[in-house]
């Protein structure tokens, strides 16, 4: 049985919140590449400390209690998609009572204190490693839209090429959670049982089974309780809290986080704005570019520095057919490669572009950078 306390050549880390949506998917990951035999794993729970560890990862024997400060406290290395009201009740005391392992997170609490890094290290590799040699304790997941963005469009930003950038975002329901899901399946399928027989019906009128759906919508009855208003068939252009000045908490991330990840520093701060919009998709986040380029550069060039940044972006032909079968959540989902497109420039002039990209929220977006810290911090990537 392997535990907080037994003895091994290799490293422990503690897994809390392996099981939710991001959890699993981590999970996932981690098991698809073989990964569990390059640390011990210890599991824990909010919810049922002392019942099997999962089964996925042999020998893990039982799960640990997840707000227990001793035995995490043993560990050289947490890894926590729990949540963030779980890491602001426990990451400052285990800090407090002088824990200086590493606090690998999902969450957002943490990322912009300055003692964290936000990790994503295709873009900010070196950001990273200078951390880990300065003793920086803290790397935490970036914003899934954030981190799906710089994935793919990192050739660009980190080539100093863009003076500023506004991105359109169409979220995915997954970014609210599992339930969300559940809650936009479900209003789908109350719309279309509403008008079934309408629809069995190849001479019945399309402005009637319109009225009908639109009925549905509005009903009180229909299942809104996670997004608040309906989704299904519609949209929701407001993400997370309202920080008063007009401006969504999601969008004020947008350029917060961007920066950060950069490293672009007071001096060398890179404007990026925005409005984020909740749609109907189900995991995967797309956003529609305008960035203003610090030069006036040929439409190849730009595709071909995209193109080189990383090994999971995708450059897609501006064509119709390219785009309508590679650069669209059902595309993306479920891969780890981030596909742009839509690339040209804009009648503003021959500094300004756009792009579309697409990226699965839950890999690029969520558990890949965590998964890709914990490899870095073991030694192992
Ligand atoms: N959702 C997203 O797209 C993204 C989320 N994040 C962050 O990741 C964190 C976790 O998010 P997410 O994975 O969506 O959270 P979930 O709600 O899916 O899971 C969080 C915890 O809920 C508990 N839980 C209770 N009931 C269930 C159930 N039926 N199935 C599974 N777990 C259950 C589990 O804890 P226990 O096992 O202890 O009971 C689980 O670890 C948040 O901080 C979020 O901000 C970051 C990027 C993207
Ligand atoms: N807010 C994101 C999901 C998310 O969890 O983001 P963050 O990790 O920044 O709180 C969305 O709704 O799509």
């Amino acid at each position: 049985m392997t535990s907080a306390a037994s003895i091994s050549p290799l490293p422990s880390v503690g897994f809390v919140g392996w099981r939710g949506m991001v959890g699993s998917v981590l999970m996932q990951r981690l098991q698809d590449e073989g990964d569990f035999r390059l640390f011990n794993p210890v599991f824990f729970s909010t919810s049922n400390a002392g019942g099997p560890a999962p089964s996925f990862a042999e020998g893990a024997g039982k799960l640990e209690n997840a707000y227990d400060l001793e035995t995490l406290a043993k560990l050289p290395i947490i890894v926590t998609a729990q949540g963030g009201a779980y890491t602001s009740e426990v990451h400052p005391k285990l800090r407090d009572a002088g824990w200086d392992g590493l606090w690998i997170d999902a969450a957002s609490t943490l990322r912009m204190e300055p003692e964290s890094i936000i990790v994503l290290d295709p873009v900010n590799r070196g950001v990273i490693d200078a951390g880990l040699a300065r003793g920086v304790k803290d790397f935490i997941g970036g914003n899934c839209t954030v981190s799906c963005m710089l994935m793919g469009l990192g050739g660009l930003f980190r080539n100093g090429l863009v003076e500023w950038g506004t991105s359109m975002t169409y979220q995915a329901a997954s970014g609210g959670g599992a339930r969300h899901m559940r809650e936009l399946l479900n209003q789908f399928g109350a719309l279309h049982s509403s008008v079934l027989t309408h629809l069995d019906d190849p001479a019945s009128a399309i402005l009637e089974i319109d009225r009908a759906v639109l009925a549905q919508q509005r009903n009180p009855e229909l299942d809104a309780s996670q997004f608040g208003v309906p989704l299904a068939g519609s949209v929701i252009p407001w993400i997370d809290a309202d920080l008063g000045n007009g401006q969504s908490r999601e969008e004020w991330k947008a350029g917060a986080e961007t920066n950060k990840i950069l490293g672009t520093g007071n001096g060398g701060r890179i404007p990026f704005d925005g409005l984020c919009v909740r749609i109907g998709a189900m995991r995967s986040h797309s956003q529609a570019l305008t960035l203003k380029l610090t030069e006036d550069l040929p439409v190849a060039e730009i595709e071909r520095l995209i193109a080189a940044d990383n090994e999971w972006v995708k450059v897609v032909p501006n064509t119709k057919d390219a785009t309508v079968t590679e650069l669209t959540p059902v595309a993306a989902t479920g891969s780890l490669e981030i596909p742009v497109g839509r690339i040209r420039k804009l009648e503003m002039g021959p500094e300004y572009i756009s792009a579309f990209t697409v990226g699965d929220q839950l890999l690029w977006g969520a558990a890949e950078p965590l998964r890709r810290m914990l490899l870095i911090s073991t030694g192992n990537l």
